[in-house]
């Protein structure tokens, strides 16, 4: 077995006349948490989108686990173990933590017609949600309306309802937008205690976060790789410095 869950060779997107991801390489380490930064248009979301196969690139390859992907749908990614938070694990707000992990579960399932049906399966999806719900750090909420809770507890939940998936591969994009500080610390823990299940992969802007929580890091700039390694190396590399943390540190 591969020590890299995913492995992209010379990916290319183009827009039009517009070259948005120009030749890019990537390996994502089983166990890391590796994440995906760069200056805004750097090209990391359309990155995202030809991994989870939101998008079909111009050219390139995408292996996962060893099966090239690079042609595969979107559903069929997901279900083979990629799953990508805060896009598609759309939380709905007037109904609870524990409703929303079971819808989750339930669609998984695909049994919405027959589930209710039998009790039994029930009480199973039940167990799975509170665990996923533990798991994210939400049990005294679990009875709390999802409109109801702070930005960081709705982004645990995001994770959660994620979770539910059973991913291999957990893409988060920019999990940190939009959360105060404390909010912050909540969530980067979690994304601590979820990188010891998990593979993640994150694109992230607030770099304090990406020191704090990547094995590795890739640094785009302008639809290329500018360099990748680990972020007390690579945030040393002028190169790097002069495209964009010297930028953001400046
Ligand atoms: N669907 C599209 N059609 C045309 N151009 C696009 C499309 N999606 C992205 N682009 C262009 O591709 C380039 C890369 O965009 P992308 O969103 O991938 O960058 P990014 O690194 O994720 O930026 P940000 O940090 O601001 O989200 C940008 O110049 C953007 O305008």
């Amino acid at each position: 077995m591969s020590q890299y869950i995913l492995e992209a060779r010379g990916l290319i997107k183009q827009f039009g006349g517009h070259l948005a991801v120009g030749g890019v390489d990537l390996r994502i380490e089983r166990g890391h948490i590796h994440a995906l930064i760069g200056p805004n248009g750097a090209g990391k979301t359309t990155v995202f989108n030809l991994l989870t196969k939101f998008l079909q690139p111009t050219a390139g390859t995408i292996t996962y686990r060893g099966n090239d992907i690079t042609r595969a749908r979107a559903a069929e990614v997901a279900r083979m173990g990629i799953v990508r938070s805060f896009q598609i694990s759309a939380i709905f707000p007037h109904l609870t933590v524990l409703d929303n992990l079971r819808l989750a579960l339930q669609r998984k399932l695909g049994t919405a017609l027959h589930f209710w049906r039998n009790e039994r399966s029930l009480d199973v999806l039940n167990e799975r949600a509170e665990e996923l719900i533990a798991a994210v750090g939400l049990t005294d909420y679990t009875h709390a309306v999802a409109a109801d809770l702070s930005y960081g507890r709705r982004r645990a939940l995001e994770i959660a309802t994620t979770l539910s998936l059973e991913p291999e591969l957990l893409l988060l994009d920019e999990p940190m937008a939009g959360l105060g500080r404390e909010d912050i610390g909540t969530v980067s823990n979690l994304i601590a205690t979820v990188g010891e299940r998990y593979t993640v992969l994150m694109v992230e802007h607030n770099l304090s976060v990406v020191a704090a929580l990547s094995n590795r890091i890739t640094v785009m700039a302008r639809g290329k790789v500018l360099a990748e390694g680990a972020y007390a190396e690579v945030s040393k590399d002028p190169e790097v410095r002069a495209a964009y943390m010297g930028a953001a540190h400046d």
